[in-house]
């Protein structure tokens, strides 16, 4: 828990609830249960019984338990993110605590390493810092990160890359270390801090997890907070690091004590625990019912059942041993201690809402524009598929000409233009995953909201894309003899941009609703086909069947951008058209001038019925449909956080 200084300190951070905790905080669940829909019976099955438990300022609880135990589940309905069932309740210091106010007070480290991959372990660790703390001055923030590298052991890696696709990073070991000092960096401002190596304590050698435990064991009792940790198999050393552990099995609480206990405790059930033998281990024998040589179910279950009763009844003894002890004996230094910062410092990290927003949204797009710049993969082909779009363009449909024959290959021009750049917006879908993923993680805890990560998204895709369509339209344009004025040439980057920034919207919605690649790229191709078939090319727009003229063909912003590419081009421009040997005129198109044998672009617009637009309206539409979409990622990234 926050110490009293860090309350005062961290203002507007903490509900009034919990300002006023501190030093020697009691944080107490009682009777958490969960439960899931069962197609086996019909019915629910229960993940979670009935689960009581009380941790103190300063202490680290390690959650342990057989695979399948509900450890995640447990730490996940301690943190909120799971919805305990009725009759479950929190309390700190006896006030109940919700959703809202646990995730002020706290941080979860995930089971997944969310980091971007082409952003060095300090510079990681420096900007969920600078997202916690917007205003503090520079110096302090290198200064907090260098300490928490080396309370980490992380400084042989700290200017290394975390490591992408094409270039081997830091260590499986070592980026669990870094999602570690990612919220770690952030503690002098969190009161509760959960963390939840599981299996990645795993990847971690034997040193490093004693030294990561061990680190925050200092910070921990220094600070007076509380960690609760999900953990597998730990050695002798890191588990003595913890103050407490709760063993689980069947979702069923077995011990819950000190670490120190567990020897009295296994002596009092006449199973002690042999010399070199780890307590850890010695109670897996008992709970770990899966590898048992008895295969009945109901045999494997007493193994556990005596476990449990036998706890229920020991626990029963050691708390009347024990009423007459004064909870809460920890003493805690603030946090400005520890971290060598004064209050004042870490209150001017802070900003009000609409400051945050701003900040946040420009740290965010920092990152991203580092990001972008960076990950050759990602974006560097990206780009070099536009410029490689343009000169396929420009060598095949070069020099059109002004014959009424190429008509249609001007029209394909812009039809080929606005459908395929925007198809191929699914390249962006990997990179935007890899954003998400590490959004998630700092979202859920409390680094930022979702606003600032879809304006700061927003912010980076437009000079981005803005760069992919110049290049394409600077080397195909000329190439190719589109309409000659500038004008001309400037509505047409203009509008494709549109256009390809509407795609990219709606791809980043598809991948925020669906974050695996492959579906995301098959519901993305799917769209833009669909709209590729209603936009009025392949079937003139008055030709198609009325559902689709009325529904889907209004909504289809390649519609829009086709018809304000070949209304810019078409307009003003004059066709031969070719005579036949009698000396009468016959044209591709029907021509208003047929006395000097040539058809206009608007007569071509005129029978195409796509004569009648306005720039203005039409491309006001396309920046509609794309603030749709980006109303729409915001909604997505919020239902999909649930
Ligand atoms: N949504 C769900 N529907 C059905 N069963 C579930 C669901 N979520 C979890 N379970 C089951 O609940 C049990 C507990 O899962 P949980 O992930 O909490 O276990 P754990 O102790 O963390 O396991 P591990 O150590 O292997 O990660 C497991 O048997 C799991 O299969």
């Amino acid at each position: 828990m926050k110490s009293d200084q860090d309350s005062t300190r961290g203002s507007g951070t903490l509900t009034p609830t919990l300002r006023a905790e501190g030093v020697g905080s009691v944080l107490s669940y009682e009777h958490l249960s969960y439960s899931v829909p069962s197609a086996s019976n019909g019915g629910s099955k229960l993940l979670i019984d009935d689960i009581s438990l009380e941790v103190r300022a300063g202490e680290l609880l390690a959650i342990m338990g057989p695979s399948g135990a509900g450890k995640s589940t447990l730490l996940d309905l301690m943190a909120f993110r799971k919805e305990a069932l009725p009759g479950g309740k929190a309390t700190l210091n006896g006030k109940p605590l919700d959703a809202r106010s646990i995730a002020k007070v706290s941080c979860f480290v995930e089971q997944e390493d969310a980091l971007l991959g082409v952003l060095t372990v300090r510079e990681s660790i420096a900007y969920a810092l600078r997202l916690h703390l917007p205003l503090m001055p520079r110096k302090q923030v290198n200064e907090r990160v260098q300490r928490v590298i080396t309370a980490l052991g992380l400084q042989s890696c700290a200017e290394q890359k975390i490591g992408t696709p094409i270039s081997r990073g830091i260590s499986g070991g070592q980026k669990r270390r870094v999602t570690a000092a990612c919220a770690m960096v952030t503690f002098p401002d969190i009161g509760d801090f959960i963390y939840s190596p599981s299996s990645e304590c795993q990847k971690l050698d034997s040193t490093a997890a004693r030294e990561v435990i061990s680190s925050i064991r200092t910070l921990a009792l220094a600070e007076g907070m509380i960690v609760v940790a999900s953990i597998h198999q730990p050695s002798l050393d890191t588990l003595s690091q913890f103050t407490t552990v709760v063993f689980l099995a069947e979702g069923k609480l077995c011990y819950s004590g000190g670490v120190n206990e567990l020897d009295a405790f296994f002596d009092a059930w006449k199973r002690p625990v042999g010399r070199f033998i780890n307590p850890a281990d010695h109670a897996m024998n008992f709970l770990n019912t899966d590898f048992n040589a008895s295969d009945s179910e109901k045999s494997r279950s007493t193994a556990v059942e005596d476990f449990r009763e036998f706890f229920l009844s020991y626990r029963t003894r050691r708390n009347g041993q024990q009423s007459s002890k004064a909870p809460g004996t920890l003493v805690a230094t603030s946090s400005s201690d520890v971290l060598g910062e004064t209050p004042e410092v870490v209150t001017k990290g802070k900003a009000g809402p609409v400051a945050t927003l701003g900040l946040h949204t420009l740290i965010l797009a920092e990152r991203s524009v580092k990001n972008y710049m960076r990950n050759l993969l990602a974006y560097g082909v990206r780009a070099g598929m536009y410029g490689g779009m343009g000169f396929m363009l420009a060598t095949i449909w070069i020099r059109l000409g002004h014959k009424d024959s190429i008509i249609n290959d001007r029209l394909s021009v812009h039809f080929y233009s606005v459908a395929f750049l925007a198809f191929m917006s699914v390249a962006g879908i990997p990179g935007f995953l890899e954003e998400r993923s590490v959004y998630y993680r700092e979202s859920k805890n409390g680094l930022y909201t979702t606003l600032p990560f879809v304006l700061a998204n927003t912010l980076v895709n437009i000079p981005f894309l803005f760069f992919c369509t110049v290049l394409f339209t600077v080397i195909c344009y000329w190439a190719i003899g589109l309409n000659p004025g500038a004008a001309a040439f400037f509505r047409f980057l203009g509008f494709l941009f549109l256009a390809i920034f509407a795609a990219e919207s709606q791809v980043v919605v598809v991948a925020s609703l669906l974050p695996i690649f492959v579906a995301a790229l098959a519901i993305t191709a799917f769209l833009n086909g669909f709209w590729m078939s209603v936009g009025g090319y392949f079937i003139k727009a008055r030709s198609l069947p009325r559902f689709w003229y009325y529904s889907f063909h209004f909504m289809d912003y390649q519609k829009y951008a086709f018809e304000l590419l070949t209304n810019s081009d078409l307009r003003g421009v004059t066709f031969t058209c070719n005579t036949i040997v009698n000396g009468a005129c016959a044209c591709a198109y029907p021509s208003s001038t047929p006395s000097t044998c040539t058809v206009s672009g608007d007569d071509v617009l005129n029978y195409l019925d796509i004569d009648n637009i306005s720039y203005g309206k039409w491309a006001a539409i396309v920046v509609c449909i794309s603030i749709i979409y980006r109303i729409a990622l915001y909604g997505a990234l919020k239902l999909r956080s649930k």
